[in-house]
Order: C-alpha cells, then structure tokens, then sequence
C-alpha cells in the first residue's frame, strides 16, 4: 500500500481527530484507558484477531487499564490508509469495552 501523499495527511488525520501525528510524521498514536485490565486486555485481543486478519499489526504498549497504540506501515515506511482504519477500527471498539478518554 501507498504511503499517504503529505499534501493530504492533514485530511486523513481529521478522520482520526483523537490520535496524534509522530514528530518524524512516520506514524500515529493514542493512549486508550479502561476500567481495568481484564478490559483493556479483551480490547487488545480484539485489535490483535482484526490485526492478523487484515496483516497490519500494531506496535502498542500496556501497563494495567492503559493501552498505548502506535500505528505505521513498516512496509511502506510511513503511514498509510491500514493505519488510518485501524485507527478507526480501535476508536470504535474502544468504546464497546468502556473505554474512558484520558
Ligand atoms: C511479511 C508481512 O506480511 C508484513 O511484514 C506485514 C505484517 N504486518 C505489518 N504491520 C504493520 N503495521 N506494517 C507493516 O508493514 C506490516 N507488514
């Protein structure tokens, strides 16, 4: 997949208004928080069967009810359109496993 043109990365981060653009633009990321683990660990088991199906994995990071997730396309080496849906694929979900913003 194509790495997204710089010209149109500003429209496609404000499909994702919740997530942050990296200092080296390469990738994105957000920090869910849930009630407790067995919630944020349901969430990551979710993001993880979507993830091997659609072979984009995340790079992410948990310490008990917090998840941080880190979106880029290796291949690529940069952000691509995978990044962008994945990102909206665990917006969506997130809230289904009460997730709180932080
Ligand atoms: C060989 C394998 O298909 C590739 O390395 C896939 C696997 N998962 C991946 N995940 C992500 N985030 N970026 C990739 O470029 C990528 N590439």
């Amino acid at each position: 997949m194509e790495k997204i043109d710089t010209k149109v990365l500003p429209e496609k981060l404000a499909t994702a208004p919740a997530w942050t653009l990296s200092n080296d633009h390469l990738s994105i990321h957000r920090e869910f928080k849930f009630a407790d683990f067995v919630e944020a660990f349901a969430f990551m088991s979710a993001v993880a069967i979507t993830s091997e199906k659609r072979n984009h994995h995340p790079e992410w990071f948990n310490v008990y009810n917090k998840v941080q997730i880190k979106w880029t396309t290796h291949d690529a080496g940069g952000l691509t359109q995978r990044d962008f849906d994945m990102a909206q694929f665990c917006d969506s979900i997130a809230q289904g496993f009460g997730h709180a913003a932080v």
